[in-house]
């Protein structure tokens, strides 16, 4: 079974604006599958922890005070090069407005900050977001029954 795991977070903007469903759609339709899902309005010290490198950057505490706003949804996805998958599928470049129609920060994003989604960039950081974010008790265990069609 493929194992690679990749760290994805709806941002309040995405929960707000109602499109949580066409998001998990999306990564369902491509042959990913979720292992870990959860909604919270996260605390300013898991933010910290969460955008570390950015914090000397002068958008820092807007982006913090964006991110405190309201709920957000926190996913595992699991599946064949899942990491650089979704990255794509978000569109890659943090600005909605240079990524390519069809990828999500395009089709439903305008502005720089409120990008909707976040996924983990590599490997390293895509655990480094799952333990930072969820147990292990919260991570399933679980293998889809079509995998072997979407998957060698
Ligand atoms: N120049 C900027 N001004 C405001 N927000 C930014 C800027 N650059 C990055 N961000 C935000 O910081 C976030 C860092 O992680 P993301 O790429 O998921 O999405 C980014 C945006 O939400």
């Amino acid at each position: 079974m493929e194992k690679e795991q990749t760290f994805v977070l709806i941002k309040p903007d995405g929960v707000q604006r109602r499109i949580i469903g066409r998001i998990i759609q999306r990564f369902e339709d491509k042959g990913f599958s979720m292992v870990a899902m959860k909604m919270l309005i996260p605390n300013q010290e898991l933010l910290q922890k969460h955008y570390e490198e950015l914090m000397f950057k002068p958008f820092f505490p807007c982006l913090i005070c964006y991110m405190l706003s309201g709920p957000v949804i926190a996913m595992i996805w699991q599946g064949k090069d899942v990491v650089r998958q979704i990255r794509s599928m978000l569109g890659e470049g943090r600005n909605p407005v240079e990524q390519k129609p069809g990828t999500i920060r395009a089709d439903y994003a305008l502005e720089l900050q409120r990008n909707l989604i976040h996924g983990s960039d590599s490997c390293e950081s895509a655990q480094k977001e799952i333990n930072l974010w969820f147990n292990q008790k919260e991570i399933v265990d679980w293998k889809p029954s079509d995998l072997n069609w979407v998957c060698e």
